[in-house]
């Protein structure tokens, strides 16, 4: 059993909170300011709480508020060399973190999938951390990057969702419009998306030899494809991610200050 905490239950605390949960091992103890954030965790933490106190014996500590509230929550978290505090806030460096506290530092950068155990993360850690392993696998699959790589990989799989939202809502309104019934096109389109990401991760061929896989000759595939090369979404895709990763460095910039 693992003893986490989890400060901050919005967004992505509340998804990290559901998801370990439903990975069992794991002793949650939820702080947030606000109690009206337990309401959609209240079934997974086994404790919530808005006494700072409670969370100061965890072995592990997320910090799952908001880039400019992580120096406030800092300045009240008194943590032992012992235990680890996990910083999750897009653009705020380890070193910022580290200068404040007296635990072990690893920065994650997971997102909203940890909710299904689906998660995609980014790690960098001076060295790797067995509890912060155990619980990023068992949401999903992790990569250890240098932390000068955490904005690309922020805006990769930290804000990636968002855009892949997107694209599954594209393609779901247009079926819709075509004739199908929303709530099948939606259901069609986001198992589209998840059977097509699982066939990337399990295969080792290229994603050209994918795509061509599904393009039978003379078929349909092939006539949407055309369209789509001709057009400017990969390079628009593409500017979605950079500008995403520049607001990563603008933050980190923000909290070194
Ligand atoms: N959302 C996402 O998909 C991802 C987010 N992140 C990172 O996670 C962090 C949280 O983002 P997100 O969950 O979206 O934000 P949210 O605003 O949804 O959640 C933040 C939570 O922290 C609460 N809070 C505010 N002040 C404090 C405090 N002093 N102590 C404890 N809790 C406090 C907020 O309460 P109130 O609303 O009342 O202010 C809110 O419930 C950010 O740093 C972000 O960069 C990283 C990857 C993905
Ligand atoms: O939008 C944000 O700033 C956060 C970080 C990555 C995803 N959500």
């Amino acid at each position: 059993m693992i003893d986490v905490s989890v400060i901050g239950c919005g967004n992505m605390g509340g998804a990290l909170i559901t998801g370990l949960a439903q990975a069992g091992n794991y002793d949650i103890t939820a702080y947030d300011v606000d109690p009206d954030a337990f309401e959609a965790i209240e079934e997974y933490a086994d404790r919530t709480t808005t006494d700072l106190e409670d969370v100061r014996d965890s072995a592990v500590v997320v910090l799952a508020v908001k880039p400019d509230i992580v120096p406030l929550v800092l300045e009240d978290l008194d943590l032992r060399a012992e235990q680890t505090l996990v910083t999750i806030a897009a653009g705020v460096s380890t070193d910022v973190v580290a200068s404040e506290t007296d635990a072990s530092v690893v920065r994650v950068m997971p997102n909203l999938a940890a909710r299904t155990r689906n998660m995609a993360a980014a790690v960098s850690w001076a060295e790797p951390d067995e509890n912060v392993k155990a619980m990023l696998s068992d949401l999903g699959e992790f990569v250890v990057v240098d932390e000068d790589l955490m904005d690309v990989a922020t805006a990769l799989n930290g804000s990636g969702p968002a855009f892949v939202f997107y694209l599954i809502g594209a393609m779901q309104q247009r079926a819709a419009e075509e004739g199908l019934d929303a709530d099948d096109a939606r259901v069609l389109a986001a198992q589209t998306f998840k059977g097509a990401a699982e066939t990337v991760l399990r295969s080792e061929e290229s994603i050209e030899d994918l795509i061509d896989a599904v393009c039978s000759p003379g078929g349909t595939t092939i006539e949407g494809m055309e369209v789509l090369w001709d057009s400017s979404v990969e390079s628009d895709v593409g500017d979605a991610l950079s500008a995403a990763r520049r607001r990563s460095a603008e933050l980190a910039e923000e909290a070194e200050k």
